[in-house]
């Protein structure tokens, strides 16, 4: 299968060299080729030129994108996309005042959505979350982490990393498991914690380790969650089997999380809507890309990550969906990139940078996807006529994108 995209008003993160992450200042460039061409055979970018220059292809397939831009498809570094049901009626007793503590503290939250994914079947899981995976992918997403933490048992986080697997077997998306199994302190649990993070060591990692099935371990670092000690113990264990942290940090409390996650070389941290100076300085000089989820502080009312501080420090930021039924039932990226811009203060260019290269490293795979670049992986999209890439954060909640390529392959 070869594929030439030709006219393409601009061609929009082109690197000839193959960078895998930008931070600080180099955030606000945002390399483009107006009037371009991107040639594509089987699953990898080929060629990318001026359209004067384009010269000498026999594709299969061509695609006139006049008055289009074409962009490397949305890395989403972020995501609890399998889940049984949605909370739609927390919604409504948050809009009547409740907080997301109240409602855990009554049962609903993350206990809520364990309790009814621990009745799904596998099947019935994995046909829901293919369902949401592709609605990602007809919005622009190319590549997705995807978390447990709803299971909060050995079978049922393992039936969620195995519904992940056979996702990550039949998608055309890239996908990258996250083992979330301190997620929440399960209703068995209540008054033994540290019975249940036994059982997350010395059980679930294990056996997650055996299965080849996960690429991270994540822990909810929280007040009410798993505090410092606990969290540096489920990493610990994560590390002896390979798995690398990304882990939730400084949602509501700053509680060291962010240094704790630096220490054990976590490839993300993610969250950070609380944020102080100490965590800035953790960050210095260290390998882990911060992630700021924009959808979560919108739906919760809750701060905004300060990406200003973050990237005016000289740092990188990645941002995501964190798509989930609780804190942020959407997973639409192009709407992520508009509240970057809108509410974290960020530029298109810095918006699109950490929605795309960004994002990728914080899933381990900016050597294959973010950019266009010859050699990565063919996972692009076009969008409708615009004049600009600007225009895609600009006009909030609309839908830019007409057509996507997704693994080399057009996606209807
Ligand atoms: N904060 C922890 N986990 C999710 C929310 C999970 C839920 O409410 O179901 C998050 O990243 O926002
Ligand atoms: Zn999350």
């Amino acid at each position: 299968m070869s594929i030439l995209i030709k006219n393409i008003k601009q061609l929009v993160q082109v690197h000839k060299h193959n960078v895998t992450i930008v931070k600080g200042k180099d955030m606000k460039t945002l390399p483009i080729l107006e009037n371009a061409y991107l040639y594509i055979e089987n699953d990898t970018i080929i060629e990318f030129g001026k359209m004067e220059d384009c010269d000498g292809f026999e594709p299969e397939t061509i695609i006139d994108a006049t008055g289009k831009l074409v962009l490397p498809s949305w890395c989403d570094s972020h995501t609890h996309l399998v889940f049984a049901r949605n909370r739609a009626n927390e919604f409504i007793d948050r809009i009547n005042g409740l907080s997301y503590a109240e409602i855990a503290s009554r049962g609903g939250g993350i206990l809520n959505s364990a309790k009814h994914l621990q009745d799904a079947s596998e099947q019935a899981l994995y046909e829901s979350s293919m369902k949401r995976l592709d609605e990602l992918i007809n919005m622009g997403t190319g590549a997705v982490e995807i978390k447990t933490g709803y299971g909060l048992t050995v079978e049922s986080e393992l039936k969620m990393l195995k519904v992940i697997r056979r996702l990550k077997r039949d998608s055309l998306a890239l996908i990258k498991p996250t083992l979330l199994a301190a997620h929440a302190i399960p209703e068995d649990y209540k008054n033994k914690k540290e019975d249940y993070i036994k059982l997350i060591i010395d059980q679930l990692i294990p056996k997650a380790a055996k299965l080849n099935i996960a690429n991270y371990i994540d822990v909810f670092c929280e007040v009410g969650y798993f505090h410092i000690e606990e969290t540096e113990a489920i990493l610990k264990a994560g590390q002896n089997y390979n798995l690398q942290p990304k882990i939730h940090v400084n949602q509501f409390n700053v509680i060291g999380g962010v240094a704790l996650g630096v220490k054990y070389n976590a490839r993300s941290v993610d969250h950070l809507e609380e944020l102080d100076k100490s965590d800035i300085k953790a960050l210095k000089g260290s390998d882990t890309m911060p992630v700021a989820l924009p959808g979560c502080s919108y739906f919760l009312g809750i701060p905004y990550t300060p990406a200003r501080d973050l990237i005016d420090a000289g740092l990188p930021l990645a941002i995501a969906s964190d798509f989930n039924p609780g804190s942020a039932p959407s997973g639409n990226m192009n709407f992520i990139v508009s509240a970057a811009c809108v509410k974290l203060k960020m530029t298109p260019e810095e918006a699109i940078n950490a929605a795309t290269i960004n994002g990728a490293y914080a899933m381990g795979i900016s050597n294959m996807y973010g950019s266009i670049t010859r050699g990565k992986k063919a996972n692009v999209f076009i969008t409708k006529p615009l004049n600009h890439y600007s225009e895609i954060p600009y006009a909030f909640a609309h839908n830019p994108i007409e057509q996507v390529i997704i693994n080399g392959q057009i996606w209807q």
